[in-house]
């Protein structure tokens, strides 16, 4: 594999994961978007961040997605070359609006707009490396395809049948994800309420549980369904389809704000959720402005956000 074009542009798209029920399993992506440029170079690996993270992430070789362009050059054997990053960011970062998964699909994209078979790193391959990455496929598979997106692994594949990414450096095939878009409504917006901290992810499933009662898995399987109509434009259903027992109240050990403000707007009648790995809350639909603004006056920065029906876009660097 060789190295044909040295200068790509990507934009990949937020996500919230989960919708509640969908535990790993369903992914919305939203109007909110990451920019970076990435030229091959014959010096040293430069990276420029504007916007979201400028201030706190790693430079150089150690950032996400100059890591995740060398992953996809060597997935296909391409040689390295120093990079030249410069990254526009809209997404903010540990809020639950999947900005490592963007991070990770834009650099695995620019590898594929860099090499002489892009066909090595399509849709179904970047999936499945991103999903090795992340543990998870939901945000990855909507950040892709954009829309909304439903993901399963295979049959013996969990939390820990997930390849990850020291197993793909030694070699190992990552996992085959499965993945469908799901129809969403032409009409549909969110709302998100975004905290001013963070809160990693690797922290929200620390305190999830090997196990969950069987009811409780009853109860969500019903709901999930419900989600795909609610999605697909049965709005009187998305109340209910919003409703989880699986991760959410277990979440409020370490989210106590964002599960309080989720009981608040759902007692208004709201499908409020826990987006992604949380901290921010995210409502299928529009929020009256006297609760946004309510919401706003206790810290919350509430945003509405369409939805990204484009997914992540590949294109020459000189593109805007
Ligand atoms: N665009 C980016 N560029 C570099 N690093 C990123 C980017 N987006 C995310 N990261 C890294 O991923 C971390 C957030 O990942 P995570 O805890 O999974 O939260 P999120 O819900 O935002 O995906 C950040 O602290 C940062 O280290
Ligand atoms: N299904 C994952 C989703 C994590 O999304 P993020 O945007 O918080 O990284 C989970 O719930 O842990």
């Amino acid at each position: 594999m060789r190295i044909v074009t040295d200068s790509v542009r990507v934009r990949v798209p937020a996500t919230s994961a989960n919708l509640g029920p969908g535990f790993d399993a369903f992914g919305l992506a939203l109007e909110l978007h990451d920019v970076v440029r990435v030229r091959a170079t014959a010096s040293a690996t430069r990276t420029h961040v504007t916007g979201e993270g400028a201030e706190t992430v790693p430079d150089g070789e150690d950032h996400l997605v100059v890591r995740a362009v060398r992953a996809g050059l060597e997935h296909v054997g391409a040689p390295q070359v120093g990079l030249e990053l410069s990254a526009h960011n809209q997404i903010p970062h540990g809020r639950g609006l999947g900005s490592s998964a963007a991070a990770v699909v834009a650099g695995l994209m620019a590898a594929r707009g860099m090499i002489s078979e892009p066909e090595a790193l399509d849709d179904a391959v970047i999936l499945d490396l991103a999903t090795a990455w992340e543990g998870h496929p939901d945000n990855a598979a909507a950040t892709i395809l954009g829309g909304a997106t439903l993901t399963w692994l295979p049959q013996g594949a969990g939390d820990h049948g997930v390849v990850g990414p020291q197993d793909l450096a030694a070699g190992a095939p990552p996992v085959r994800v499965g993945v469908t878009p799901v129809a969403v409504a032409a009409d549909l917006v969110t709302t998100v309420f975004i905290p001013a901290h963070p809160v990693a992810t690797r922290v929200a499933r620390s305190v999830l549980p090997p196990a969950v009662p069987h009811a409780d898995a009853a109860f969500n399987a019903a709901r999930a369904a419900l989600l795909l109509l609610a999605l697909g434009g049965r709005s009187d259903l998305a109340l209910e389809a919003t409703a989880d027992r699986l991760h959410q109240p277990y979440r409020g050990e370490v989210l106590p704000e964002s599960m309080e403000l989720v009981h608040w707007l759902r007692e208004q009648g709201l499908p409020a959720v826990i987006s992604g790995a949380g901290p921010t809350v995210l409502v299928l639909g529009t929020v009256p402005p006297t609760l946004r603004r309510a919401a706003e006056r206790g810290g919350w920065d509430a945003r509405a956000l369409g939805v990204d029906r484009v997914g992540a876009t590949l294109g020459q660097a000189d593109t805007r």
